[in-house]
């Protein structure tokens, strides 16, 4: 699998829970854990601003620069993260940027329960292009979907297009989380996902009495520990 390069391949067949047996009788097997609940999460953004690569740098901690081939269609992986101790499966869909597949696409936004909205820091036309991405994202996806604005490529700085603090105002306008990401160094991006996980995992299991996740407050927290710069 190489971000930029060959497309993600036949995505990989799931391993289920072992689905054994499930405590019949004495000295039965032991109760086989359920399997993790999945969570539907999305990439999005203009064509080369670095979705593949931001997949393949969360799933398997890699970065292969090489010649840039687009994504087809749409593709998928799944990587399972443990929040609070629960185990849950993110099924995160890879999709197409150039414009020719965004039929192919929309037909998954339904789907998605959180979107991660992607633009190039060195592209100021993917930038301006996300009004345009959040339009078709009201359009076509779920009214409570989870959006997330990264500014992938932070690590290229000196080739900068788009000030980080236009990010971050974008972001309030829309009220979204926001941060700077590089699928190539890997900065923010396991965060990325994590962010999104813990609010859906909430969303799913909230308990009354439990306080409401606020994931700008998680992301800011994370990013001060880790010493990041934090705009959200
Ligand atoms: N320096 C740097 N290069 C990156 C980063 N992310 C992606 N790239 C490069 O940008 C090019 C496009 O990356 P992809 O991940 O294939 O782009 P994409 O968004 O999947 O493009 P489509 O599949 O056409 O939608 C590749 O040449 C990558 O090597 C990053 O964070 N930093
Ligand atoms: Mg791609």
């Amino acid at each position: 699998m190489r971000c930029g390069a060959a497309p993600l391949g036949p995505p990989q067949k799931d391993v289920p829970g072992d689905g054994g047996t499930r405590g019949r009788g004495s000295g039965a097997a032991p109760l086989t854990p359920l399997p993790a609940p999945v969570l539907q999460v999305m990439l999005l953004g203009d064509s080369g601003v670095g979705k593949t690569c931001f997949l393949l740098q969360f799933k398997d901690g890699a970065f292969l620069s090489g010649t840039f081939i687009a994504t087809v269609g749409i593709d998928f992986r799944n990587k399972v993260v443990a929040v609070d101790g629960v185990k849950v499966k993110l099924q995160i869909w890879d999709t197409a940027g150039q414009e020719r597949f965004r039929s192919v696409t929309h037909a998954y936004y339904r789907d998605a329960q959180a979107l991660l909205l992607l633009y190039d820091i060195t592209s100021k036309m993917s930038f301006d292009n996300i009004r345009a991405w959040l339009t078709e994202i009201h359009e076509y996806a779920q009214k409570d979907v989870v959006i997330m604005l990264l500014g992938n490529k932070a690590d290229v700085s000196s080739e900068r297009m788009v000030r980080t603090e236009d990010g971050a105002s974008l972001a309030r306008e829309y009220g979204v989380p926001f941060m700077e990401t590089s699928a190539k160094t890997g900065m923010n991006v396991e965060l990325a996902f994590l962010a999104i996980a813990r609010e859906l995992k909430q969303r799913a299991v909230q308990l009354p009495d439990e306080p409401r996740f606020q994931i700008h407050d998680y992301i800011e927290a994370q990013q001060k520990r880790s010493g990041c710069c934090a705009f959200i």
